[in-house]
């Protein structure tokens, strides 16, 4: 790092080794190689700067993105870069762009959806970016009710082709991202029609544009949706409409690995389960659990650093006054944020081992666990989402005024990121599909069968509603069971207790609308239970490194007894813990905040971000905060003249008037 280091006295303070560190958070000492070596090149490459984004107007704002998803291209062809590395380098150009849907959500759903065939056709000519593609589910009229959509794909038998149709207003394919303006091609969510019967939604490969001049294939009707929430932020993707007038496609262009359409039109099922058509969903559910954790260690990082550099009060004899870190307030708003980052690292990383092995399973047609994989990917998506864009905000509040600055780099990455509580399923929808699986999973509990998974805490159900917390000291709140034993006792005692309100009800699908804001609260319940569960497994690894598992313990105890403390009402009212014992938390958690704080700045650093992907004045490497912020000013368009454009018609006349009525 080149200059003065203003924050060199905080690294001093450091008592674990940061490089072990950068290592637990990337994952692995590959994965953190060959990121930062990304992370390097995209930061070293002029094409890729950030400076003005958010001032550029969209048409200009747009047309950046394309110059800099093409050189990404560009550089990943010069470089032979590898999938993953690209992966990584389209991540720190940090740009949302048609690119995240094609190899997101485009490339994923052939592979998922399609058969063999289908896959060797459409993949090699997408892994070339011969063809652009996009996600087409969402409707203007629907979004989260997936079977309602209204597009439709009616089979004709004369040509061996589907008709694809738009009958009305709100089937307009609405929301898809790089639909706008570049996608050529596109996975169409329609409902299959063969001999006049319905056969659900499924998924359609068709073709949008021409490969020559790009203009829409005739009967398709095709733009942008319009500017979104924010300067720059997700105005950088081209969301689209989209509306179909009888377009012919071959029939092998439907997605047939979950229900293949003969010749005939007939309707033949393959042994995979239907629900498979939704596995793009839990693909993508699962990388914005990962993502997520990077979203909030990049605001976390901003926050910590520049607390520790503002200060402000408690001088009394000249001397310099108290570091914001330093405030208990300011440590107990942002400690349990830099924790839950850390936590949703975690349960991310898990979350990936669990997509593989249920991807490993389907392959052998197993599919006992996919109940599980979805109502994990749908409940965590939610948490981490929700709690994230949340912490955005929240850390901007912790950097006071200068954090609404768009120099701070808080308010594009909230305005980029809160759309992820809505996107990939909104998010209280989600977590009633997490209330349908726990309801489920209880009611079967007097059948006998024995909940596996991330639910196995259900089967010692009765233990668990009985049990008493032995916590007599704030020590006590240290130990692995006793925390565990406190979430798993409130899940399950809030899940039984709602299970039990809706065996009132003589139709259970009532009740389950009536008690719905009820299950939403035990789903939550369930998937912070899940976190804590996999943080405190990831302590029990091995974990190289000076005192790298001390600091992981503390922020593991720190998240878990903040959220404790947050939801008091829980524990309490499930009689889990008495007040003297949340009281004992509450002190644990106090001390935590003070173990952490000489480490703050270490662990934030261990991150690893440059400053280019931070983007952020008060978050940068080396605290020199001030005199850069002072600069950035003066690089705003308005300062480029001392006398602002519009003085003499509307500023000057205005002053005029006022001195002429004075004299008068
Ligand atoms: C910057 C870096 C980029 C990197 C790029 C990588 C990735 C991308 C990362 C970031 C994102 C970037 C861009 C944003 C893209 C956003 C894209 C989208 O938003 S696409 C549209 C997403 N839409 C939704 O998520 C819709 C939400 N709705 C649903 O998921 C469902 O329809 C439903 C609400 C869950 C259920 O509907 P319904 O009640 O009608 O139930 P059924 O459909 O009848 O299902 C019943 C049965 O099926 C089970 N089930 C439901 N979903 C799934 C699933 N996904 N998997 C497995 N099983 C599922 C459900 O549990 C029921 O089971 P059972 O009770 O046993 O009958
Ligand atoms: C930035 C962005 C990018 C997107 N990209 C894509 C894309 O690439 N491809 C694509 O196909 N789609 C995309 N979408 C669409 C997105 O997937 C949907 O917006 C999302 O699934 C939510 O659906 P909805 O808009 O219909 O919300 P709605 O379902 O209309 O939600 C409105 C409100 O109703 C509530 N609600 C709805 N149903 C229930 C229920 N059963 N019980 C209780 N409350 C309920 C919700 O909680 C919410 O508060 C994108 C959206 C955004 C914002």
């Amino acid at each position: 790092m080149k200059g003065v280091d203003h924050l060199a006295h905080e690294r001093n303070k450091t008592e674990f080794d940061v490089d072990a560190m950068k290592i637990v958070w990337a994952g692995s000492r590959h994965a953190f190689e060959l990121s930062d070596r990304m992370a390097r090149l995209v930061a070293s490459d002029p094409a890729f700067q950030k400076d003005g984004r958010i001032r550029l107007g969209r048409k200009e704002l747009f047309k950046n993105t394309l110059r800099k998803a093409a050189h990404a291209w560009k550089r990943i062809l010069e470089l032979h870069l590898t999938e993953e590395e690209a992966g990584w380098l389209r991540n720190f150009v940090d740009e949302p762009s048609f690119t995240d849907l094609h190899w997101g959500m485009f490339v994923p759903a052939i592979k998922g959806q399609g058969t063999d065939e289908q896959q060797q056709k459409w993949l090699p000519l997408a892994y070339k970016m011969q063809i652009i593609g996009s996600y087409a589910q969402t409707e203007l009229g629907h979004g989260s009710n997936v079977q309602g959509l209204e597009t439709t794909a009616t089979f004709d038998p004369e040509t061996d082709e589907f008709v694809i149709h738009s009958p009305t207003l709100t089937s307009s394919k609405w929301w898809p991202g790089g639909l706008g303006k570049v996608s050529t091609h596109a996975i169409v969510y329609a409902r299959l029609i063969t001999n006049g019967q319905e056969h659900g939604v499924h998924g359609f490969i068709v073709q949008l544009r021409s490969l020559d001049d790009h203009m829409p294939i005739p009967g398709i009707t095709i733009g942008d949706i319009g500017m979104k929430f924010g300067n720059g932020a997700y105005n950088t993707m081209d969301n689209g409409v989209l509306t179909f007038d009888h377009i012919r496609i071959p029939r092998n262009q439907m997605l047939m690995r979950v229900l293949q359409v003969t010749r005939e039109g007939k309707c033949v099922k393959s042994n995979v389960p239907r629900q498979l058509i939704y596995g793009t969903m839990v693909f993508v559910r699962q990388t914005i659990v990962a993502d997520a954790s990077t979203a909030l260690a990049r605001a976390v990082c901003i926050a910590t650093r520049y607390s520790a550099v503002r200060r402000q009060f408690g001088s009394q004899d000249g001397g310099m006054e108290t570091q914001v870190i330093d405030y208990k307030t300011q440590q107990s708003r942002l400690f349990p944020l830099l924790a839950s980052a850390y936590a949703f690292r975690f349960v991310g990383e898990w979350l990936k081992w669990l997509y593989t092995d249920v991807t490993q399973r389907l392959q052998a047609n197993d599919f006992s666990i996919l109940p599980e994989a979805h109502a994990c990917t749908a409940g965590l998506k939610s948490l981490t989402t929700t709690a994230t864009a949340d912490a955005i905000e929240e850390c901007r509040k912790l950097c006071g005024g200068h954090g609404y600055l768009c120099a701070s780099g808080l308010p594009e990455l909230f305005a980029v990121y809160v759309p992820a509580c809505t996107y990939e399923g909104d998010n209280v929808v989600l977590l009633l599909q997490v209330a349908r699986f726990l309801m489920k999973t209880v009611s079967q509990l007097g059948s006998g069968k024995k909940p596996v998974g991330t639910t196995a805490y259900l089967g010692r159900v009765q233990d668990l509603l009985q049990c008493c917390c032995d916590v007599q000291t704030a020590e006590d709140w240290l130990k692995p069971s006793v925390v565990l034993e406190a979430f798993e006792a409130r899940s399950a005692r809030m899940c039984v207790a709602r299970a039990q309100n809706l065996s009132k009800f003589e139709n259970p699908e009532d009740g389950f609308a009536e008690l719905s804001a009820d299950l939403v609260e035990a789903s939550v319940a369930h998937c912070q239970l899940i976190v804590v569960s996999k943080f405190i497994d990831k302590l029990q690894q091995d974990i190289p490194g000076k005192g790298v598992n001390r600091q992981l313990q503390n922020l593991c105890y720190i998240y878990a007894l903040n959220l404790l403390h947050k939801y008091l009402g829980d524990f309490l009212s499930t009689g889990c813990i008495t007040p003297k014992q949340a009281s004992l938390a509450n002190d644990q958690l106090r001390s935590l905040y003070s173990q952490i704080r000489p480490n703050a700045i270490a662990l934030v650093d261990a991150f690893n971000y440059t400053d280019h992907y931070l983007g952020s004045v008060l978050g940068r490497y080396d605290g020199n905060v001030y005199p850069k912020l002072y600069e950035e000013a003066w690089k705003d368009p308005l300062n480029d003249s001392v006398v602002p454009d519009g003085y003499h018609e509307y500023i000057h006349p205005m002053l005029k008037q006022q001195l002429r009525n004075a004299r008068l």
